[in-house]
């Protein structure tokens, strides 16, 4: 246990559901070496303002269920700056709080990286919905939103099913195309179109004929944000083939909700892990999970991967969904 005493811990980013669960295992388990914890509200932007509270068991209890994060979220633009990141290190060290855990995605994981860099003791938990860490098979949140989307993309077919109609569904995931694919796949989706693979207008349009000519009634497109919006390929598609065509933007609605088990578990055991780091007095690292065992690496080296698409599962949906 040594030098780690008191542990300050922020949610950042975009929430994701299972966040909470992350927090309870971080407290829970400080607590029960003997650490005192803080919950720093709001992020980065809360760290700045002193924005802060001193957490015990009960503070993390009935929330493993809930969505969102308790601790609030935001996005922080001072904290960008040097002198946003050195009155962060100010208001840690005025409440002695020796080490933080962050849990967010790439975005909290570069302010953790610099953090380190001024040095102070930095471990991050990935939650984000976006699946964008490349050192980590999955990260908090992703299960969730992919079911909340598969959830959608039923509803949509029945509908669209009736009405034999085309249905564009946006769903999110920043410049990563996990959601969309493995949503995409789940929910039995005609095309999927991911940022990672290049696909022109006329195979989408190809593929809806064929399709329809074999008596498909509906067909469902999933397209990732990072590709563009759903209302310029809607137009696009419609030019060419003329079809019945609706559109839906999910928004929001991927990022809420109560966490499913995996996101329950996997939260549960990173969170844990951080403290376990804490207590051997490691720093600058970041916890993972790779062939379903929990793993940590510095953080450096997991900031400098690059995604990995999963081109063998695209090729094979396209063959699944002829
Ligand atoms: N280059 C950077 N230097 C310092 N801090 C950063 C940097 N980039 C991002 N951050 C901090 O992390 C916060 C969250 O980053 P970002 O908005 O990219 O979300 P994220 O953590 O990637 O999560 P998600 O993508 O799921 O929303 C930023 O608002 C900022 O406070
Ligand atoms: O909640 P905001 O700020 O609109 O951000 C939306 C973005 O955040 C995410 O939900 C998580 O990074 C992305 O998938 C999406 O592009
Ligand atoms: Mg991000």
């Amino acid at each position: 246990m040594d030098t780690i005493r008191t542990i300050g811990i922020l949610t950042s980013g975009g929430d994701a559901p299972g966040m909470n669960a992350a927090i309870r295992a971080v407290v829970r388990s400080a607590i029960y070496y003997g650490c005192k914890v803080y919950g720093i509200n709001r992020g980065y932007k809360g760290l700045i303002e002193e924005d802060l509270v001193e957490m015990n068991l009960s503070s993390v209890g009935d929330i493993i269920h809930r969505g969102g994060t308790i601790l609030k979220s935001s996005r922080c633009e001072e904290f960008k700056t040097e002198e946003g990141r050195l009155q962060g290190v100010k208001i840690l060290k005025k409440h002695n709080i020796d080490s933080l855990v962050i849990i967010g995605g790439d975005g909290s994981f570069i302010g953790a990286q610099k953090l380190s860099e001024l040095g102070f003791p930095a471990i991050g938990i990935p939650g984000t919905i976006d699946n964008d860490l490349p050192y980590t098979d999955y990260t908090i949140g992703f299960d969730t939103a992919m079911n909340t989307i598969i959830d959608a993309i039923g509803k949509i077919r029945d509908t669209s099913s009736s009405h034999e109609r085309v249905n564009i569904i946006e769903v999110m995931g920043r410049h990563c195309g996990d959601l969309a694919l493995y949503a995409g796949l789940a929910g039995g989706a005609e095309t999927i179109i991911v940022p990672e693979v290049d696909i022109k207008i006329d195979e989408i349009c190809t593929k809806l004929k064929t399709t329809q000519k074999r008596g498909k009634r509906h067909s469902i497109i999933v397209l990732a944000e990072g590709v563009g919006n759903a209302s310029d390929l809607g137009k696009e598609i419609i030019k060419k083939t003329s079809a019945d065509l609706r559109i839906t933007v999910l928004g929001h609605v991927q990022r809420g909700g109560s966490p499913t088990a995996f996101d329950r578990i996997l939260a549960s055991r990173m969170g844990a892990r951080a403290v376990d780091l804490l207590l051997d007095g490691k720093s600058a690292r970041v916890v993972g999970i790779k062939d379903n065992k929990i793993i940590d690496l510095e953080i450096n080296e997991a900031l400098s991967k690059t995604r990995s698409f999963d081109k063998d599962t695209y090729e094979m949906v396209k063959v699944l969904s002829i």
